[in-house]
């Protein structure tokens, strides 16, 4: 190919890229996703892969894709995951960015803070506070649909909670930018024991769980529930301030939960499902209380290490 020739070719492609930024996002990232986000889809993730959560199923699917949907949100959307460990917040984490972005957690819109990992000395926090402000600042000025997953919340120091609160209220915009597009994202154990105590009470009067309602759990989830020394999450004025949109309660897990677990993994590893290592599995997990052994203490969370020993070749 004669230069002239080749060099016009390429300033077309360019002028192409420049001037068609849809045709630029068809091969990289961009902030408004290539697909916008289906509920059917996100429904068939839920149904297919979070296992023993039917209240947390429901009301993430009705507010994540109400929310996106919604061309001008008042405010951003802020969901704070509550319950046992190894119950699935993370998981769900996972699905939610999955479902608005292709590189889910791994899309540079998508931004996962663990409170003991990147804020863990108390002396430092004027410093927290004012990088988690620009960080917060500079990514939604770069991509209003920016999606903030905060870890540990319950570890997290109360001042830094209140750092980030301006961006999660009622504000057309703050500074010339508008935070409403954002989705935040709160995953702690506050409250765990409480749910606990109301799926232990189904379950000991014969209920199915599935029975059980949002309602059931409006104490679990309140604010007096929440209000304890150690939780600097419910010290701030986050909950009097009603800047939380939806508490979602996620119930702790069941023998059969752990096998369908196990089995999800097997698969993923390529392996034949083989309903005697399942049980084998499961049965050495520990479960609670100690004379009913009815809930995982671990959730899922450690099925798939002693999966290993089992498959050691
Ligand atoms: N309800 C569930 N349905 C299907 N898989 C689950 C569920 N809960 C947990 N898992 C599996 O266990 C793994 C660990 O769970 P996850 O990290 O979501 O727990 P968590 O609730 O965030 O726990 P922690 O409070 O300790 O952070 C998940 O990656 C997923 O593979």
């Amino acid at each position: 190919v004669e230069p002239i020739s080749l060099g016009l070719a390429l300033a077309g492609v360019l002028t192409g890229y420049i001037s068609y930024p849809r045709l630029y996002c068809l091969f990289a990232e961009c902030c408004s996703p290539k697909r916008s986000l289906s509920r059917e889809a996100l429904q068939k993730d839920l149904d297919s892969k979070l296992f023993g959560q039917h209240l947390a199923k429901k009301v993430i699917l009705n507010a994540v894709s109400g929310f996106i949907s919604n061309p001008k949100p008042k405010k951003p959307l802020t969901l704070s995951l509550h319950g046992w460990t190894g119950t699935g917040k993370n998981f769900v984490s996972k699905i939610i960015a999955e479902n608005i972005y292709e590189g889910g957690l791994n899309s540079d819109y998508v931004h996962l803070f663990v409170a003991t990992l990147h804020f863990p000395h108390i002396s430092n926090i004027t410093l927290y506070k004012d990088q988690l402000q620009s960080w917060i600042r500079g990514n939604v000025s770069a991509c209003a649909r920016s999606i903030f997953i905060f870890d540990e919340m319950d570890k997290m120091h109360a001042g830094l909670i209140d750092a980030i609160k301006p961006y999660l209220d009622y504000y057309d915009n703050l500074d010339g930018v508008s935070y409403q597009k954002a989705v935040f994202i709160f995953l702690s154990n506050a409250g765990a024991e409480r749910i606990t105590d109301v799926a232990l009470d189904f379950w000991r009067s014969g209920k199915q769980r599935e029975e059980i309602k949002l309602k059931d759990m409006e104490h679990a989830l309140s604010v007096s529930a929440f209000n304890n020394k150690n939780s600097g999450f419910w010290h701030s004025s986050l909950i009097d301030r009603n800047l939380i949109d939806y508490f979602v309660p996620f119930l702790p897990l069941e023998y059969k939960h752990l096998k369908m677990c196990i089995r999800v993994e097997m698969q993923s590893r390529g392996y034949e499902v083989d309903e005697d290592i399942v049980s084998r599995v499961a049965e050495e997990m520990t479960f609670f209380p100690k004379e009913e052994r009815v809930f995982s203490d671990k959730g899922c969370k450690t099925v798939f290490t002693k999966l290993d020993y089992y498959y050691d070749d």
